[in-house]
């Protein structure tokens, strides 16, 4: 849970990423394609931050800039005081040690043709000094017992597994280089409803445990009200709204919030019209 004392763990103000545009014709046209403008937010050790908004709304672009896959092209984004949009290649491999993701789609992100003992081990290869070889084995089955998986099946591929397992997996492989931060982007959304459920609390023990920070990317308000401590509505890639779950929640300022809330099919009293 948070303390709003604590310095942040990820701080990123100002955040702008526009994607290159391909056509000349287009390039005059529009100018420049912004997918996310001027974001700002911390991130506290141990907190779960929420990101929402429609589809095409930023959210997995902030995302993706965070753990360095597209470029900032201003702003910055801090990570323990350090700005990493200035950081080389081999910079950035060493922080996002510290920063992991899970990915929404528990099938397309994990390598059908590596057993789960690889797909958990494969960050180990690249940072040597996490796991020593000969604990590889011992420590994967520590994961998977740690993630709700039996450890006996290490050595299956992940098309042996349910959808759940296989998030899972995927959970058990950002685990493996221990941490500070998950992206989890949209991590239960291609599951059935009972198992969202189990996914869901199992990152909330994992954070209880391990004292893990969380960004987390959802269009299901229901599922970000449960878990976040605080959030940000993202509406063209600008924050709308931001303030602890509860403010956005019970309490929105912002029409684009309300509208949001309102399309949730759960009863939501504050927003029915008073007679
Ligand atoms: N690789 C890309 N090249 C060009 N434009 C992109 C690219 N990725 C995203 N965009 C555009 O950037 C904007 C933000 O997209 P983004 O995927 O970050 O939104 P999102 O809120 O995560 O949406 P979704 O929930 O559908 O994933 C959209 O207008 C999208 O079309």
């Amino acid at each position: 849970m948070s303390d709003a004392g604590t310095t942040p763990l990820l701080s990123v103000r100002d955040l702008k990423v526009a994607y290159p545009i391909r056509s000349s014709f287009l390039q005059r046209k529009i100018g420049e394609n912004v997918a996310v403008d001027g974001v700002t937010f911390d991130i506290r050790p141990g907190e779960t931050v929420g990101l929402v908004g429609e589809s095409g709304s930023g959210k997995s672009t902030v995302a993706r800039a965070v753990i360095g896959l597209v470029r900032a092209d201003a702003g910055t984004i801090e990570f323990e005081g350090q700005d990493i949009t200035r950081f080389s290649p081999r910079q950035l491999t060493a922080v996002r040690r510290e920063m992991q993701m899970v990915f929404q789609d528990p099938y397309a992100s994990l390598n059908p043709r590596l057993t789960v003992r690889d797909v958990i081990a494969e960050a180990w290869r690249v940072h040597r000094d996490v796991v020593p070889r000969d604990r590889w084995t011992a420590e994967v089955k520590e994961l998977m017992d740690r993630v709700g998986l039996n450890p006996d099946y290490s050595d299956r591929y992940p098309h042996q597994f349910s959808g759940g397992q296989r998030q899972r997996i995927g959970i058990a492989r950002a685990l493996a280089l221990r941490p500070k931060l998950i992206i989890c982007d949209e991590p239960v959304s291609a599951l059935d409803v009972s198992v969202q459920a189990q996914v869901l609390n199992l990152l909330d023990d994992l954070q209880d445990d391990l004292g893990l920070a969380y960004l987390f990317i959802s269009h299901d308000l229901s599922v970000v009200e449960h878990l976040c401590d605080r959030v940000l509505v993202l509406h063209h890639g600008v924050v709308a709204e931001e303030g602890t779950a509860r403010e956005v929640f019970d309490h929105p300022r912002d029409d684009y919030t309300r509208a949001l809330l309102a399309a949730v099919p759960v009863a939501r009293p504050w927003l029915e019209p008073t007679s």
